[in-house]
């Protein structure tokens, strides 16, 4: 089986073009190997690039537990990248993903992903909680540097308040010059990542309500620098929302499955 291996901001994923769509999508246990770090190619997870009969491009993406997803910022910007790769799309997108229609720009190194809108953010005393094509909990810290984020983001990504589903955990820290860094612990992952596209998203967000930050947010990760931009409405729904940052390809490679 061919593939290609994408990263963006640290958050990696194999890809595969699945034009002619015969990938074991339902296989859930292949994928898994396919993403696993020392029985496979490893990654964060698995992204198939699909046309449909019309036309119209398609992300599936699956986690590296090998279960299908919610939508993945940064695996919808290393799509993109990857359609322009592969000579399929100019500079400027649309495609489909679990979450709806995405319109998409490539801008150099950069691509700038539109991601879909944002109506409820819930607030609560330790933390707030939003979708943002996925579930995020956000929780600000002083010293997210030094934090145990497995220790402490698991137990809230499998509270009881957030089941079955479960949801994915950001630690936030708001830095003097109007950044954000942000850690993640991935569910599906069920580990921290080095960066997370929706993620970081629900943390601009949440600090544009919170500490007043405008937009675009400048955000910080272990994996390299992302921004959010968006167009906040006075009934406290976001819409216009970009995610920006690089997405390269790493290399490609064939594997016996
Ligand atoms: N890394 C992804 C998030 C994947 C979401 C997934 N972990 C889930 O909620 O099941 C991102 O860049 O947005």
């Amino acid at each position: 089986m061919h593939f290609f291996k994408y990263q963006g901001t640290g958050n990696d994923f194999v890809m595969i073009d699945d034009r002619a769509r015969t990938f074991p999508a339902a296989d859930q246990a292949l994928v898994a190997r396919l993403c696993h770090r020392h029985f496979g190619i490893g990654a964060d997870g698995l992204i198939l690039l699909q046309t449909d009969p019309d036309g119209t491009l398609r992300m599936v993406y699956f986690n590296a537990d090998g279960a299908e997803g919610s939508m993945c910022g940064n695996g919808g910007r290393c799509f993109v990248r990857f359609a322009h790769d592969l000579g399929l799309i100019t500079n400027q997108v649309r495609f489909m993903a679990v979450d709806g229609e995405h319109e998409a720009q490539v801008q150099e190194t950069d691509v700038h992903l539109r991601m879909g809108d944002v109506a409820d953010i819930e607030h609560q005393a330790a933390f707030s909680f939003l979708n943002t094509g996925s579930p995020h909990v956000v929780q600000f810290e002083d010293d997210v540097t030094s934090l145990d984020v497995v220790a402490v983001g698991r137990p809230l990504r499998y509270a009881a308040q957030f089941s079955p589903g479960g949801t994915n955990v950001n630690f936030v820290e708001s830095g003097p010059d109007q950044t954000l860094f942000v850690r993640t612990y991935e569910r599906g992952v069920e580990d921290e990542t080095y960066s997370c596209g929706t993620g970081v998203t629900a943390a601009a967000l949440v600090a544009h309500q919170q500490l007043g930050l405008a937009s675009p947010v400048a955000i910080r990760t272990l994996g390299g620098a992302l921004r959010v931009a968006f167009e906040a409405q006075l009934n406290g729904t976001f819409g216009s929302i970009y995610l920006i940052g690089p997405a390269q390809r790493v290399f490609e490679g064939d594997i016996t499955v």
